[in-house]
């Protein structure tokens, strides 16, 4: 089973206007609502390929409810700790540029902490552990490295897609796959990457740590894969972007999915590279069709 832990989950507010002026009023064209969040995301893409998955985190209030509803209805599978607060709702403005405003999120109490680690206490061998995203500033900065830890002594395999202060306390333990964008890759190092060449750079600096997959993600320019024997480039295919949020998500998602259904890992990565442009070319996330249409697109190339 993979368990994805959300533990900011949001409601994504897609906004559509031709232009934005800034201390005006602006009247919006469409604006629709997704549940959203890193994990819930990742659960969303798995469903949709048939791969098991259950979602789980921190939900509350009438955003929680909507996020809980949407995804029941549609048979995905949720174990959620339920909070007072509501979940927050995060901003996604569409003008020329996409602008995005997430929130920080509820404050989460020791009780409502304690019922996640339990949950999350209940997998094991065999099952993988997603942990992606912001974490709610009630909580600890340091809460993936000790989930990271708990999880990979029991036999899980972990996965962490989060910002640098969230991602380098679990860096002391072993974990199967991260991904990067270019800027957080970037981040990491306190650098700009914003070449192949810089992203392998660094890519392999993070390779000292015991990680099995490092997945660079640069958006159009493409995106690397890093393992301890192997660097291969993919170039992403060519569409029109409708609504790229969710789409690193989707990738994470695509590579798990590539690796459960026995792939390679260069195919799991065409597989993810695939899953993310679906998604970047949609509206809402990628649907199995539109990912198997453009797997044939995506061209990988062997770096060693
Ligand atoms: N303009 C684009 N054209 C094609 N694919 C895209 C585009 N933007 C994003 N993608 C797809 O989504 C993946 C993740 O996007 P990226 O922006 O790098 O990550 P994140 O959403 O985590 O910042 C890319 O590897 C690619 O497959
Ligand atoms: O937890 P964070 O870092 O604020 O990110 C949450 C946001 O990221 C998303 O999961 C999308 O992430 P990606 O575009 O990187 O795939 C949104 O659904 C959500 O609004």
């Amino acid at each position: 089973m993979i368990v994805t832990v959300t533990l900011n989950p949001s409601v994504d507010y897609v906004v559509r206007l031709s232009e934005l002026n800034i201390g005006s009023l602006n009247r919006t064209g469409d604006a629709t609502y997704f549940a959203g969040g890193k994990g819930i995301n990742v659960t969303q893409v798995l469903h949709e390929l048939h791969i098991p998955s259950v979602a789980t985190g921190f939900v509350g209030g009438f955003s929680g409810e909507f996020i809980k509803d949407s995804l029941t209805a549609r048979g995905i599978q949720t174990n959620f700790v339920q909070i007072d607060e509501p979940t927050r709702i995060n901003i996604k403005l569409k003008t020329r540029d996409e602008t995005e405003v997430n929130a920080a999120g509820p404050s989460i109490s020791t009780e409502n902490l304690n019922a996640l680690l339990q949950l999350v206490n209940e997998y094991g061998e065999g099952d993988t552990l997603v942990l992606a995203g912001s974490i709610p500033s009630s909580l600890s900065s340091s809460l993936y490295g000790d989930l990271t830890e708990k999880a990979s002594s029991s036999g899980m395999k972990v996965v962490i897609d989060a910002e640098k202060a969230l991602l380098e306390p679990a860096l002391t333990s072993s974990l199967h796959f991260i991904k990067p964008n270019q800027h957080e890759l970037g981040e990491y190092f306190g650098v700009e990457v914003k070449t192949v060449e810089e992203a392998i750079l660094y890519g392999k600096k993070l390779l000292a740590y015991d990680i099995e997959n490092i997945m660079i993600s640069m958006a159009e320019k493409g995106a690397v894969l890093l393992t301890k024997d192997a660097i291969y480039q993919a170039q992403v295919p060519k569409g029109i972007v409708k609504n790229s949020v969710g789409s690193g998500d989707s990738s994470v998602a695509g590579f798990l999915a590539g690796r459960e259904k026995g792939l390679s890992i260069e195919e799991s990565f065409r597989f993810s590279v695939a899953t993310g442009s679906a998604t970047a070319f949609s509206e809402g996330l990628a649907t199995a069709d539109d990912i198997e249409r453009l797997v044939p697109q995506v061209t990988i190339q062997s770096l060693i």
